[in-house]
């Protein structure tokens, strides 16, 4: 089980990655893969930190989380001798380092600066390859280090769509049960149990989830880093991505202009609970508290990709068993959309 060795959340705590980096024995050849937006924001602050040290780091944008950017960053890395890589920015950035430095068996340190996705702690990335997106193992960071003064002051769309992303967690545990009792897939109680406890946590208290608080930061990455753990246990994405994160992944794939991952996984949580039985009224209303999208327009997405993505998205991954089992059908996907007040 791949786990970061330092997690250090807080205020200011970007200041302190000098001491993360002596601690894991990291010092020269520091390689900074950032974002057009977020170099400002945190980006040549890393790189001012490790540069008054000495440690002569490299710095490059990074546009898309695509393969061609991988393999350009892995190409930059390697002619500068790099002995660690740092991802400094959102999904798109994180990912990008998180495969370069596994493609080059380096290790690799997370700094977040929005708290959009679990995918900041976590041992996957998510990266286009020839017209398709592919989540792929990738080695879990060695640190993680999540600047609440700087997430806080991300756009607070970004929070509230990390918080789709944890609530998430309730229909992928769902649907991994029903895959462990009627495909006898491997279960592990505990990473599904973390799972559980941190959706839970997050749906006891949906109103402390607030713009600019730097406390609701805090319960947002927290929640965050175990789901990440709870993957790592894993060994897989299972307990924090299931049928909701297929109709996401779908409604990439389907809709012209797709929203943020956790907003979109929050909407497919509400149908699939919905599918599963649940209690979907309490997981729309909580969305509702903290201000992320619960219907298609809300997404900004037309109600006939919502559509199309509830056909497809059983084929995303056919080999991981939920509720959606071989498909739904038109009438069943219009009824479930319909009656979730997804699409009016
Ligand atoms: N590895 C995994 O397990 C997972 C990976 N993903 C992947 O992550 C990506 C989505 O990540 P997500 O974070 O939602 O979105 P993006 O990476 O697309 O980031 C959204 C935007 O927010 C900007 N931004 C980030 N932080 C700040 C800030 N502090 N202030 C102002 N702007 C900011 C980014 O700027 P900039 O242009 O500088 O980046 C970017 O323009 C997708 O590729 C998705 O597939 C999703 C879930 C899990
Ligand atoms: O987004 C994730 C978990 O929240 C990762 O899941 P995937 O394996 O579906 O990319
Ligand atoms: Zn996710």
């Amino acid at each position: 089980m791949q786990l970061p060795r330092d997690v250090v959340v807080g205020p200011d705590v970007i200041y302190d990655l000098k001491d993360v980096c002596n601690d894991l024995k990291l010092k020269e050849g520091a390689f900074i893969v950032t974002g057009h937006h977020t170099k400002k924001i945190a980006g040549d602050v890393v790189y001012d930190i490790l540069n008054e040290c000495g440690y002569d780091p490299v710095i490059a944008s990074s546009k898309e989380a695509s393969m061609t950017e991988v393999n350009k960053i892995t190409d930059l890395a390697k002619e500068a001798n790099s002995r660690y890589l740092i991802g400094v920015g959102s999904g798109k950035s994180i990912d990008v380092a998180k495969l370069a430095a596994t493609q080059l068996d380096l290790p690799f340190i997370s700094v977040p600066t929005a708290a959009s996705h679990d995918g900041i702690v976590s041992s996957r990335a998510s990266i286009h390859d020839k017209g398709k997106k592919s989540s792929i193992e990738v080695n879990a960071p060695m640190a993680v280090v999540a600047d609440t003064s700087i997430i806080a002051k991300a756009p607070y769309r970004l929070l509230a769509a990390g918080c789709g992303d944890i609530i998430s967690n309730y229909t992928a545990v769902l649907d991994w049960e029903l895959a462990h009792r009627l495909r006898n897939e491997p279960f592990s109680e505990y990473a599904a149990a973390l799972s559980r406890m941190t959706a839970q946590i997050l749906m006891d208290c949906p109103e402390d989830i607030k713009p600019e608080l730097e406390s609701s930061v805090r319960i947002v990455v927290k929640a965050l880093v175990s789901s990440g753990v709870a993957m790592s246990i894993a060994g897989s994405s299972r307990p924090a991505s299931g049928s909701e994160h297929m109709f996401s992944h779908a409604l990439d794939m389907v809709a012209p202009n797709s929203a943020l991952h956790g907003e979109q996984c929050g909407v497919g949580t509400i149908i699939m609970m919905y599918l599963h039985g649940g209690d979907w009224k309490k997981i729309k209303e909580c969305l509702e508290i903290i201000g992320a999208p619960t219907t298609a327009s809300e997404l900004g997405i037309e109600d006939r990709y919502i559509l199309e993505a509830l056909l497809v998205a059983h084929e995303i991954r056919p080999e991981r068993y939920t509720i959606l089992g071989a498909g739904l059908t038109p009438e069943a996907a219009e009824k479930v959309a319909r009656l979730t007040k997804v699409i009016s």
